[in-house]
């Protein structure tokens, strides 16, 4: 089980002290939304190129132009590059097309996917690498439940792994760690955490 540090402040110099606190415990980093929009995929370069060790992920949450968006992605240095499932099917087969050919990885990310139940089916046919239960940061104190979620994702992929995001603490962690993800995505536990690597080592702990 991997573990994905979201990386979602608009400024990169803090979000690089952070990665530099933690990076020794965490598989992928993702450069998030905020960032990109802020700073750029110049960011996905320069984290890539500092840590060559870590997967790096560039949270694009493409929704079309898949194939033209993915490479923008990959020709920065991503390793994986999220394109969102509620996206045509088109796109994200022209984004996993790209990532086939470079050797990348593609995540679909399900948020605000309405009907996850026929969706899911339709998203394991084109066998991208990853697909994301993701709690949306807007949502996260609506007192949402993603545990049905997950329980329904896991039990209908056969061909893509399931990814979990939004709001992850130790809290919950446990009841997701039951339906096995292979990617746990953490975010603000960690970053606004007044000691993030403390953050990250609990994480760490219940993930072993
Ligand atoms: O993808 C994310 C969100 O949509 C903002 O772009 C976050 O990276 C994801 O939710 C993980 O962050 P936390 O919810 O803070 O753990």
């Amino acid at each position: 089980m991997k573990l994905q540090l979201a990386l979602d402040s608009s400024n990169s110099q803090e979000a690089k002290r952070i990665l530099e606190k933690v990076s020794d415990l965490v598989d992928i980093v993702e450069v998030g939304t905020p960032l990109l929009m802020k700073e750029g995929v110049k960011v996905v370069t320069e984290i890539k190129s500092a840590y060559p060790q870590l997967e790096v992920l560039a949270d694009l949450k493409i929704m079309d132009a898949g194939d033209i968006e993915a490479s923008i992605g990959f020709e920065a240095g991503a390793d994986i590059v999220t394109v969102l499932g509620v996206a045509h099917d088109v796109t994200i087969g022209r984004a996993v097309n790209q990532a086939r050919t470079l050797s990348k990885k593609v995540m679909i990310d399900l948020i605000a996917v309405s009907d996850v139940r026929a969706r899911i089916d339709q998203i394991d046919a084109i066998a991208p690498d990853y697909c994301c239960v993701h709690t949306a940061f807007d949502l996260q104190d609506h007192g949402m439940d993603p545990l049905r979620e997950i329980q329904l994702v896991q039990s209908a992929l056969k061909r893509t792994q399931m990814a979990v995001a939004g709001g992850i603490n130790p809290g919950i962690l446990p009841d997701i760690l039951a339906y096995h993800p292979a990617v746990v995505i953490v975010g603000g536990f960690i970053t606004n955490h007044p000691e993030p690597r403390q953050a990250a080592l609990q994480i760490k702990e219940l993930l072993a």
